[in-house]
């Protein structure tokens, strides 16, 4: 989902950047744009190249920064680093911090991104700290290259402290907030498995190298760290602040938090695709749980859902709106849990496994023509079978109901009349090779009887055994269950609660038609499609990677 719309309202990247201009002023960007199909410039953002060519172009036309990015080293994405900005701005305006800002920036990295923009955006005076010596000389140069010494001071940190190694010996340095983007993982395995696969591919390309991107512990460790070397330091630094890019350590965080009694507040930086966190906390005297910042307004939208219900008239009583709407939850296959019911309100959680309500006219539709067809097929059968006088040939007229039955269920899911009528081909099909079988059985029938109406013969099941059939059979139930609609599905939906409404996987040693077999699979991986979408998923806030 596109987050841009719950961005910080001053951000200048709300509205995307414009390529196309871009591409006429600078030669190396136009080097890498490209025009699409609709005449639209864009670019390759899986390519770290074209990625590093943007944020240079960007940071020169919207900040006029020269900024010089080594290719084996993060490139920021200017969208994120601006909403931290702007975050700390609204915290100093709420501290009423208006001249002479001071800031520290903890793990600067090789651009100084953070110190950059701070710099000629609100003129702070901004001290940048970094462990890694390539980093801090990169860093160093693009200050130098931007005249900003006098607004900006490099550190390195050869310890492994945080704020430590800085305040130990010199008692005087004070700053009014800090700021960090934290190594995010524990390992090379934990950035990798960091996304979840039910996910979208990620839409930029990676940059970054393990030494800005790993630390020992991971961020929440490297966090716990700027936390508790804060106790020491509780004036040194009015506000202290870090970035959080996992929302589960996020948590984490809070519970420590609040186990101090430590005042603090939170915010959601939003961009694109990704979601970040932000997490301030004082031990002055702000109440920072009043901060009201101007984006929380946009993201009232994740209230959750009022429908409020027409009157009953005096004749229905309130608990039969209540159980009606129950029933439509039920028809729609969807789960609810009552979590209050007070007065006139009735609180729900409800949970939707599967798309159950989309073409709903067209879905009627089609289960009124195949039930039509059913019953028809059945009047047929009856008709013959009363005319029987063999009990067997009863029992096929049943299977054949009972099979065409079995196709109109399948079919209730389905949404494209092309389906219904290759369904109906195949039923047709099968009720015509039925009623050649019966011809032949007739044969066996007393003289007298040969004259009577034909009737289908007894559905003997039979075994497919054919090795290639077989083979082909296996490996399209393979491609089905290779699916995150497989996955989904087996996850939210245990055995001993599937209908016959809910995917089945086609028994590959039933005999059927290559058309009729195809068909199931069409019809067991349509209803798949509908699992394709997790309810994890739904539920849980974007956490996806930065690059
Ligand atoms: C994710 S990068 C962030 C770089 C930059 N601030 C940005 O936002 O693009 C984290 C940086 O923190 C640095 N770092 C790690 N531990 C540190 C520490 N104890 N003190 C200062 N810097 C540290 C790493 O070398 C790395 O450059």
């Amino acid at each position: 989902m596109a987050l841009n719309k719950f961005m910080h309202p001053n951000n200048i990247y709300k509205t995307p950047p414009d390529f196309a201009k871009l591409a006429k002023t600078y030669k190396e960007f136009s080097d890498i744009a490209k025009m699409d199909v609709t005449g639209k410039v864009t670019i390759d953002f899986k390519d770290p190249h074209a990625l590093r060519i943007l944020t240079t172009c960007l940071l020169k036309s919207d900040f006029n920064l020269d900024v010089l990015i080594p290719e084996d080293r993060l490139v920021p994405t200017l969208p994120l680093r601006l909403n931290y900005i702007l975050w700390i701005e609204d915290l100093m305006n709420f501290i009423n911090k208006k001249e002479s800002i001071t800031g520290l920036d903890i793990g600067t990295g090789a651009c100084a991104i953070y110190p950059l923009l701070a710099a000629v955006k609100n003129k702070w005076m901004m001290v940048g700290t970094e462990t890694d010596k390539e980093s801090l000389l990169k860093a160093t140069e693009n200050v130098q290259r931007n005249n900003l010494q006098n607004l900006i001071t490099l550190k390195e940190n050869p310890t492994k402290s945080i704020v430590d190694f800085m305040f130990a010996d010199d008692h005087s340095q004070m700053f009014d907030f800090c700021m960090c983007n934290p190594p995010f993982y524990t390992n090379v395995q934990e950035l990798w498995e960091s996304r979840s696969p039910a996910r979208p591919e990620p839409k930029n390309g990676f940059t970054g190298s393990p030494h800005e991107l790993i630390t020992e512990g991971g961020e929440l460790q490297f966090c716990r760290k700027i936390i508790e070397e804060s106790k020491l330091y509780k004036d040194r630094i009015l506000i202290y602040t870090t970035m959080v890019g996992h929302k589960y350590n996020l948590k984490e965080l809070v519970l420590d938090l609040k186990a101090e009694s430590i005042k603090y507040t939170i915010t959601e930086f939003c961009q694109g695709r990704v979601t970040r966190w932000g997490l301030a906390w004082t031990y002055q005297d702000y109440d920072l749980s009043k901060i009201d910042m101007p984006k929380d307004k946009s993201r009232k939208k994740n209230l959750p859902i009022t429908i409020t219900l027409p009157k009953p008239d005096e004749s229905k009583t309130r608990t039969n709106s209540f159980d009606k709407m129950k029933a439509i939850l039920q028809e729609l296959k969807i789960t609810y849990k009552v979590i209050t019911k007070r007065n006139n309100e009735l609180r729900l959680k409800i949970i939707a496994v599967s798309n159950t309500w989309s073409n709903q006219r067209r879905k009627r539709r089609l289960q009124k023509q195949m039930e039509e067809q059913s019953k028809k097929a059945k009047c047929e059968g009856n008709s013959t079978g009363q005319e029987m006088i063999n009990d067997n040939d009863q029992n096929g007229t049943s299977t054949l109901i009972s099979s065409v039955e079995k196709t109109t269920n399948d079919i209730s899911q389905l949404d494209s009349q092309e389906t219904t009528q290759n369904i109906r081909r195949a039923t047709k099909e099968k009720m015509k090779s039925d009623s050649r079988e019966s011809s032949s059985s007739r044969k066996k029938l007393k003289p007298n009887e040969s004259d009577k109406p034909s009737k289908p013969a007894k559905k003997v099941m039979e075994v497919e055994t054919d090795p290639a059939t077989l083979q082909r059979r296996q490996k399209q139930i393979d491609y089905g269950k290779n699916t995150v609609g497989y996955h989904n599905y087996i996850k939210q939906v245990p055995i001993d609660q599937r209908t016959k409404d809910h995917p089945k996987t086609p028994d590959k040693y039933t005999k059927y038609s290559r058309r009729s077999w195809d068909m199931l699979i069409k019809l067991w991986r349509k209803k798949l499609h509908d699992y394709d979408t997790g309810i994890k998923q739904e539920y849980e806030s974007d956490s996806e990677e930065e690059n």
